[in-house]
């Protein structure tokens, strides 16, 4: 009988944006699926190939009903999972990385094209090494309290006394963004765990930590649901630049926002009630792996 009898073995790559990095999986005709344990697999650092995030590369005619049914023109479905298995609904950085990919491997045949996500439809431009992506909508979590006060909820870090005032906001994924006072310092903090949030998300949230530093500039670290602590979150950069917008009264003349993470820095460009990303893409190793039996 052969060795290989039930071995599974598939294609991959692995690529980052800002260092927030990826295992992508071509699932051309469909396949693979990817369970939460082969997710998890992949995602693995010294067991698997290693990743924040696992995205599984779709033709729009794979892709479930209801994805189909809101794909517009893309003819590509980013499914996105986090390092834990967890499903998310969208992914920044993952975004430049899938048209990354697509791109290298003549999948797309305009330099501007759309892919379907579970938070709808995201439009993709080339921008300097990377991408473009338009976020589309973003809204506050919370609207009436938020607009109230500019905070809706706390979060507490470890090494503050009190709980940190924070205004969440819908990026199509969930995030809580966090203006640090001058007392704390961005680069100490202790980020191994996921921050309380108060009150909890139902279905959790990313927390930015940001640091204010010159007009329409940021810098920012983040701890991302479903992941931990990662070098660099897109759809975060875009929050976190929105609830700074939003804190200096939404400043007509400050759409333009530099946001500074650990792995580099990202883009934001606001536009009314859309959001738009831009940064490097990079895909860095293409091969095969077997999925644990
Ligand atoms: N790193 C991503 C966001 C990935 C999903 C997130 N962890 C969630 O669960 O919402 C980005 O670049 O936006």
């Amino acid at each position: 009988m052969p060795l290989n009898v039930g071995v599974t073995t598939i294609a991959f790559a692995k690529g980052e944006g800002t260092l927030n990095d990826f295992v992508l999986v071509p699932a051309l005709d469909g396949a693979p699926e990817l369970d939460a344990r082969e997710v998890t697999f992949l995602a693995d650092r010294r067991a698997g190939i290693g990743g924040d995030g696992v995205i599984r590369v779709v033709p729009i005619e794979h892709a479930p009903e209801e994805i189909r049914q809101r794909a517009e023109d893309a003819r590509w479905f980013m499914d996105y999972r986090n390092h834990d298995g967890s499903i998310a609904e969208m992914c920044g950085n993952g975004t430049r990385v899938f048209a990354r990919y697509l791109v290298d491997h003549g999948l797309v045949d305009t330099p501007e094209f759309a892919i379907a996500t579970r938070a709808g439809v995201k439009r993709i431009t080339p921008a300097g090494d990377g991408f473009a992506t338009d976020l589309g909508p973003w809204r506050l979590a919370r609207p009436a309290d938020a607009a109230e006060r500019g905070m809706d909820g706390v979060v507490q870090v470890v090494g503050a006394e009190d709980p940190l005032p924070a205004l969440s906001l819908d990026l199509g994924n969930p995030h809580t963004v966090v203006a640090l006072p001058p007392g704390i310092d961005l680069g100490a903090l202790d980020l191994t765990h996921a921050p309380h949030v108060d009150p909890h998300p139902e279905h959790g949230t990313n927390v930015e930590f940001v640091r204010a530093l010159d007009p329409g500039h940021i810098s920012m670290r983040v701890h991302e649901r479903g992941v931990g602590e990662t070098q660099s979150c897109g759809t975060g950069a875009a929050a976190a630049a929105l609830a700074t917008w939003w804190w200096a009264g939404q400043p007509a003349g400050q759409l333009d926002w530099r946001v500074d993470v650990p792995g580099g820095t990202l883009g934001v460009h606001i536009a009314g009630d859309r959001v738009a990303l831009s940064g490097p893409a990079h895909v860095i190793a293409e091969g095969q792996v077997t999925l644990p039996g």
